[in-house]
């Protein structure tokens, strides 16, 4: 077997396999993550490959006097392509302007450097340096796609050039990466600029001395076989998959957490490590354009957004909480999953995806115009009241029936979007068994038993809370007004409210009634006759 060591690149996933070079005799046939590593790597990193390489085969030369000659062609590997040799006189058919460019950039370094020329010409490259790019990811060859349709522009039967392919990992002899010339490696974003996603691997913390799996001596240089690097290490951990969790709000979640890379992940601190590591990798930012704060929360900030690759609106709910524990992000797990486990609603905001990022969750959601604490100081008419009531009502039925209750309902909670009325912020939401911990919302609207730590009949809670928003919003003033005030609601006490119809102060009062038992369901409330003129509604949402 002949010796290879590895060379040092700018570019991580820059392969040269152990093939002959001739610069003069390859073309650059292109697959979608050639063009993306090329696209992404400035001029300079590959100008510093083919100067490194130069070097290399220089000082091979002079050291050892090597003999033979250059076979007939080269192949060349970035990431999951070869750059296959073939004879310039054969037509170019598979080469773009890229691929041009980067033979005219080697054609022109050789031609600067005559002599090195024919220095390639004799020199035997057989101990020119090697890196693999599934090395790079300490994983087996998953990089490469052994499908030939994925490779496009390649003709594999050209010349009898076997389907490019990285070589077996086993057969292949690393020794650990140099960390003394300030290389620094671009991770595979294709969507971030070059200056925003560059990794410097001489910052890297897990692990600083690597993983070594095996050893082998070869001409009397100590190398590691299987050596696994730091800087490795540390990006397998950002690609690696979140374990999945079970979903305690939905019923026939199966019964265990499921963690396939459990095994691998060992080496990476923490829960999510894949998700956590900020070091470029934004999903936020790349996904995103920020386009203004819209809501502020105890625990979050809200942004409206634009995703870039739909070019549509969303809400982003970006929660300040430093989650650095497990325990603390599965709490606060607990949030999308009750919404990822509702489903769509009209009246409960839409939920898209979810993700961890520098110890935050974020959270992409529907958008909504405002939510309805901007009414707490303006007279709704009856009507409006009675819309939103239905409508969040509704939503309260569908969670119930989920077997979800909200627990934080209030006017901060419920947005507008359209005229339709929608429930958000599921943060304090629990299963109604109490099978799950209990961490009641505001304070201000809840009932007095969850105050005394009961927990019996949580649906009823919900119940409460949107009475009390109802009433706030008729009243026009923001709770609490005064200590009495909240606790006159507990007790069920509500003043006469003028212009408001008796039968809609009487429903009411029985919503805040302090027995949970004689408070409505959401479905008795859904159904109760109050609501029977529809028209009027439909008026409504016109104004809203
Ligand atoms: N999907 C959305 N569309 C529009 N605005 C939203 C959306 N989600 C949240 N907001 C706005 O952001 C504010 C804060 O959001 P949210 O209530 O989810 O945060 P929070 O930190 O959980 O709040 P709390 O203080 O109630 O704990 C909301 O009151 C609302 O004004
Ligand atoms: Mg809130």
């Amino acid at each position: 077997m002949r010796p290879r060591m590895s060379v040092h690149y700018s570019l991580p996933c820059l392969i040269i396999t152990k093939q002959d070079y001739h610069p003069a005799q390859f073309e650059l046939p292109l697959s979608q993550t050639y063009s993306i590593l090329y696209t992404n790597h400035r001029e300079r990193k590959r100008e510093r490959v083919v100067r490194l390489m130069k070097r290399k085969i220089v000082k091979r030369r002079e050291n050892t006097k090597m003999k033979g000659k250059l076979a007939s062609h080269t192949k060349l590997q970035l990431g999951q392509v070869s750059l296959h040799t073939i004879h310039r006189s054969s037509s170019s058919t598979s080469s773009s302007n890229l691929s041009s460019r980067f033979q005219n950039l080697l054609d022109s370094e050789f031609a600067a450097d005559a002599p090195l020329a024919t220095d390639l010409d004799t020199a035997n490259v057989d101990d020119i340096d090697f890196i693999l790019s599934q090395d790079f990811f300490c994983t087996p060859d998953y990089i490469t796609p052994n499908d030939r349709n994925i490779l496009n522009g390649l003709d594999c039967e050209k010349e009898n050039i076997p389907c490019p392919k990285s070589p077996e990992k086993l057969t292949t002899i690393k020794c650990k990466r140099r960390r003394d010339n300030g290389i620094s490696v671009n991770p595979l974003s294709p969507t971030l600029s070059g200056d925003q996603q560059i990794v410097e691997l001489e910052n890297d913390t897990v692990g600083m001395d690597g993983v070594k799996i095996g050893d082998t001596t070869a001409n009397g240089i100590q190398k590691f076989q299987n050596y696994v690097s730091p800087s490795a290490v540390a990006l397998r951990c950002r690609v690696m998959p979140p374990p999945c969790i079970k979903n305690p709000y939905l019923m026939d979640a199966p019964d265990m957490d499921i963690d396939p890379f459990g095994n691998q992940r060992s080496k990476c601190a923490g829960f999510f490590p894949g998700l956590i590591g900020g070091d470029g990798l934004s999903r936020y930012h790349s996904d995103f354009q920020e386009i203004e704060q819209i809501g502020i929360g105890n625990f979050s900030r809200v942004f409206k957004v634009l995703k870039r690759i739909d070019g549509c609106l969303y809400a982003v709910k970006h929660c300040t909480r430093h989650l650095q524990q497990d325990a603390e992000r599965r709490k606060a797990l607990m949030e999308v999953q009750a919404l990822a486990a509702l489903g769509s609603h009209e009246n409960v905001v839409g939920y898209y995806s979810s993700w961890f990022e520098n110890e935050h969750l974020y959270i992409q959601m529907e958008l909504c115009d405002h939510s309805l604490s901007n009414y707490k100081c303006s007279r709704l008419s009856t009507e409006e009241v009675l819309e939103a009531l239905h409508q969040v009502a509704k939503a309260l039925h569908f969670i119930h029936g989920r077997g979800i209750a909200h627990l934080d309902v209030k006017p901060d909670n419920i947005y507008v979007k359209n005229g339709i009325y929608k429930l958000g912020d599921f943060g304090c939401a629990t299963l109604l068994d109490s099978s799950l911990p209990i961490e009641e919302g505001d304070a201000r609207y809840m009932p007095q038993e969850i105050l005394n730590e009961k927990y019996d009949h949580l649906d009823k809670v919900d119940i409460f809370s949107l009475g009390a928003t109802i009433y706030e919003l008729i009243r026009a003033s923001p709770f609490p007004e005064s200590r009495t005030q909240v606790s006159n609601l507990r007790e069920g006490k509500i003043p006469l409210l003028p212009g408001h119809s008796l039968q809609l102060q009487n429903l009411l009062k029985l919503m805040v009634d302090p027995d949970p038992f004689r408070r409505p369901s959401a479905k008795e409330l859904v159904e109760n006759p109050i609501f029977d003129s529809k028209q009027t509604f439909a008026k409504n949402k016109a104004f809203l």
